[in-house]
């Protein structure tokens, strides 16, 4: 399915953008701290979120195949001189302006998946 991904990715025209990487999970609902994301970044990981890994364990327990994406709403600001932060109406309007091409690639997928395509 991610080799898929990549193809449905350019059907939609977001290849570009499309990145692989190590999904970090934070308990939240705070965002993470400066001194957090630095850590995190030393283990090797390359976006962090709260939900997806929950959703993943429990597909995977109910026998599930899992396909994960995540769309990347915000970076993370990791500079001490840097007076911006990570902010929920940020995510929310980078996922409202992203929305159309998301139900787009959902539907490439699904697609897919279910052998029509
Ligand atoms: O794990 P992701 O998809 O980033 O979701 C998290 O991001 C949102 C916080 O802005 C919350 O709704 C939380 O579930
Ligand atoms: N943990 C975490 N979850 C997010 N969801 C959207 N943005 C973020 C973020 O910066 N950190």
């Amino acid at each position: 399915m991610r080799a898929y991904a990549k193809v449905a990715a350019k059907k939609v025209g977001v290849a570009s953008y499309l990145r692989e990487g190590v999904y970090a999970i934070m308990g939240g609902p705070n965002y993470e701290t400066i001194a957090e994301l630095r850590l995190l970044e030393k283990l090797g990981c390359d976006a962090v979120g709260m939900s997806t890994v929950h959703e993943v364990i429990t597909a995977v327990h109910c026998g599930m195949t899992v396909f994960a994406f995540s769309l990347i709403t915000n970076k993370c600001i990791m500079d001490y001189d840097v007076e911006d932060e990570a902010n929920h109406e940020e995510v929310i309007e980078t996922g409202k302006e992203r929305q159309d091409v998301l139900k787009d690639f959902v539907s490439q997928m699904v697609a897919h998946i279910g052998g029509k395509d």
